[in-house]
């Protein structure tokens, strides 16, 4: 591995207030984060906003306690059939699964949204029994969909099509979900399971806790490991935004390799476009023909766990690619 490529970039957004787009450190900061985006499709954010605190209740008094519960309280965490609802709740041992297994939060920004869930897992608690775990996760996922979107008005300034930024945003919307892998290097089974992938949605931001496992490939194809810290996530490009940008950003390939003996937990906000998924004609001309055809989300994630899909390395080209 070159030495250059032995890490990822850093960035540092403690002096970018999500709020106040364009404030401060904003414009300082765009320019590295649409540098590191083009070159390796993510990048370790430094963000204290999401304090130490937090992420400590986050993972002790919230996901592990949910892992804890038996299999049949997980398996409440369901939204609806396939294939609309692919990947939207508990995935684990039914699914094919082996030592890995995830529950997920629709519209975790959402307060009702995060009670909703917790009422489904813990159906007996009495009233405000869950008000710590809703609080906790509410926050988490909060301060995360501001860094999320943040990041994402970023790119569309850095390519021009800021105008463009509320409307896309208006149809974004966010799933959460929390891992637990057991230690020791397992076999991926499951097409949505963190064996080498690239994500499907907008933008990724993974919270890693404590134990590491995370490792992202670069465009020479070296793989980079992702040391966890209290204070950075790491903010990763899917296939989604880099269909909408025409294919400016790298969506980088990923997986999870747990080496250590301790078990690893992680949570990501992802963020999700429920709209057709076009380039603007912004960013398409002659030196930036089109290169992929419009399409939606769901349907791109229903042909991603395909049989078809399985022979492409690069299911977004496979799917619609000009
Ligand atoms: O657990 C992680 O750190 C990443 C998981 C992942 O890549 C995914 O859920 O798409
Ligand atoms: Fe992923």
């Amino acid at each position: 591995m070159s030495a250059e490529a032995s890490q990822l970039p850093k960035i540092d957004l403690s002096g970018v207030d999500p709020s106040a787009p364009g404030a401060g450190a904003w414009p300082a900061v765009r320019a590295q984060v649409m540098g590191a985006l083009a070159a390796f499709g993510c990048f370790v954010a430094h963000y204290p906003a999401l304090t130490p605190e937090l992420r400590a209740a986050l993972f002790d008094g919230a996901v592990k306690p949910l892992f804890a519960l038996p299999v049949d309280s997980k398996r409440r965490n369901y939204y609806g059939p396939e294939p609309e609802k692919f990947f939207h709740g508990y995935l684990g041992e039914p699914q094919g699964l082996d030592g890995q297994e995830s529950l997920a939060i629709m519209d975790p920004t959402k307060h009702e949204a995060v009670r909703a869930f917790a009422d489904l897992v813990w159906p007996d608690a009495g009233d405000g029994d869950n008000a710590g775990f809703c609080e906790t996760v509410h926050g988490a996922a909060k301060r995360m969909a501001e860094l999320e979107e943040a990041v994402r008005r970023m790119v569309l300034e850095g390519l021009g099509v800021a105008e463009r930024h509320e409307p896309l945003n208006e149809s974004t919307w966010h799933l959460f979900r929390m891992w637990r892998y057991d230690s020791g290097e397992k076999k991926f089974r499951h097409p949505g399971s963190p064996g080498p992938h690239q994500d499907t949605n907008a933008l990724s931001v993974v919270c890693q806790h404590e134990v590491e496992g995370l490792e992202v490939r670069t465009k020479a194809g070296d793989w980079i490991r992702v040391e966890p810290s209290p204070a950075s996530l790491v903010v990763m490009v899917g296939n989604a935004l880099r269909a909408w940008t025409n294919d400016r950003l790298h969506a980088p390939f990923h997986r999870v390799i747990v080496r250590g003996d301790a078990p690893r937990y992680s949570a990501i906000l992802f963020s999700i476009p429920g709209c057709k998924i076009q380039a603007p004609e912004e960013l398409v001309d002659d030196e930036h023909p089109p290169r992929f055809k419009p399409y939606y989300h769901d349907d791109f994630v229903g042909f991603s766990v395909s049989e078809e899909a399985a022979r492409h390395e690069d299911k977004l080209k496979a799917y619609c690619g000009l």
